[in-house]
């Protein structure tokens, strides 16, 4: 194996300065879908097995390393054992919460959360929603999961609307995503969570890596950042559901096994410079 090079001439000179000045890096992941390969059951994700040593060998390598997730921050820590990577700090719902250090703090859910579990329940029997729709709750958000219906594209499509207008009602947002549609707090994105990490790092370079639409807001970041000149890596974990991010990442590799080789990659290249 060899280490891939990003297509494009902003995605290698951020891997250059990556690799040239390490301590300055941050290396940032998306957890489902990128660290954790897609399953059916959102209750039986868990990291990629070969991730979370190279994630604590990198950890020892670069500036900081951080996991921005649609996950409330301590289930994602718990499903990938991300407690086994030293100095990793977790980001959840979207950058609401945070794991750092075995502490776990978030903020009060909103009123309107509370509304839509309460109303769920009937929105769903009156749309029709079919046998295999589930709803993640999530404490701060609900996600309405659609991956184990009979026909998960044509679920979402019927669903999308109806949740939509009680997300509104409720004063929330939908979070579209892999056969899902959270209806969730406003005022947090990925992009958000990530330049304020990467500022409070002072980083000089960062590789955000994702698989889905949630992601895309972070990928935007990434170019704000370039503009204040922290060099930028976006890096998709590609898949056949999602073409949005493939289509703008500097780099695109197969799925969180991509993911595995590339951080493998990365750790070996950081050990072969000392
Ligand atoms: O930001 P992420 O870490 O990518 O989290 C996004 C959502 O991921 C989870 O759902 C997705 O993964 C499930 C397990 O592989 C899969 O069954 C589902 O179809 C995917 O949408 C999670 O359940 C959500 O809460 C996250 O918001």
């Amino acid at each position: 194996m060899t280490l891939p090079q990003p297509r494009t001439d902003d995605g290698a000179t951020a891997l250059r300065c990556l690799l040239n000045a390490p301590s300055g890096a941050v290396l940032a992941f998306d957890f489902d879908g990128t660290l954790a390969p897609i399953v059916p059951d959102p209750r039986d994700a868990r990291a990629h097995p070969r991730v979370i040593p190279e994630l604590a060998a990198l950890g020892r390598l670069v500036g900081a390393t951080v996991i921005v997730t649609g996950r409330p921050a301590d289930v994602a820590v718990s499903y990938g054992g991300l407690d086994g990577v030293a100095g990793i700090v977790v980001l959840g719902h979207y950058g609401l919460d945070r794991w750092e250090n075995g502490r776990h703090t978030a903020p009060e859910p909103p009123a309107g959360v509370r509304a839509v579990r309460a109303q769920l329940p009937d929105l769903l029997d009156r749309t029709g929603a079919p046998e295999g729709t589930w709803v993640e709750d999530k404490g701060h958000a609900l996600a309405v999961h659609t991956r184990r219906t009979a026909d998960p594209d044509s679920a979402l499509e019927l669903l999308r609307s109806p949740l939509r207008a009680l997300a509104e009602r409720q004063g929330l947002v939908v979070e579209p995503g892999r056969m899902v549609i959270e209806l969730r707090p406003p005022g947090m994105d990925k992009g958000t969570a990530l330049r304020r990490f990467v500022a409070d790092r002072g980083g000089t370079a960062v590789l955000y890596a994702g698989d889905d639409l949630g992601d895309l807001a972070a990928f935007d970041a990434v170019r704000d950042l370039r503009d204040q000149g922290v060099a930028g890596l976006t890096v998709c974990s590609g898949s056949t559901e999602v073409a949005a991010l493939a289509e703008r990442a500097d780099l695109v590799v197969d799925g969180p096994d991509g993911v595995a080789d590339l951080l493998s990659e990365l750790r070996a290249a950081l050990t072969a410079r000392g």
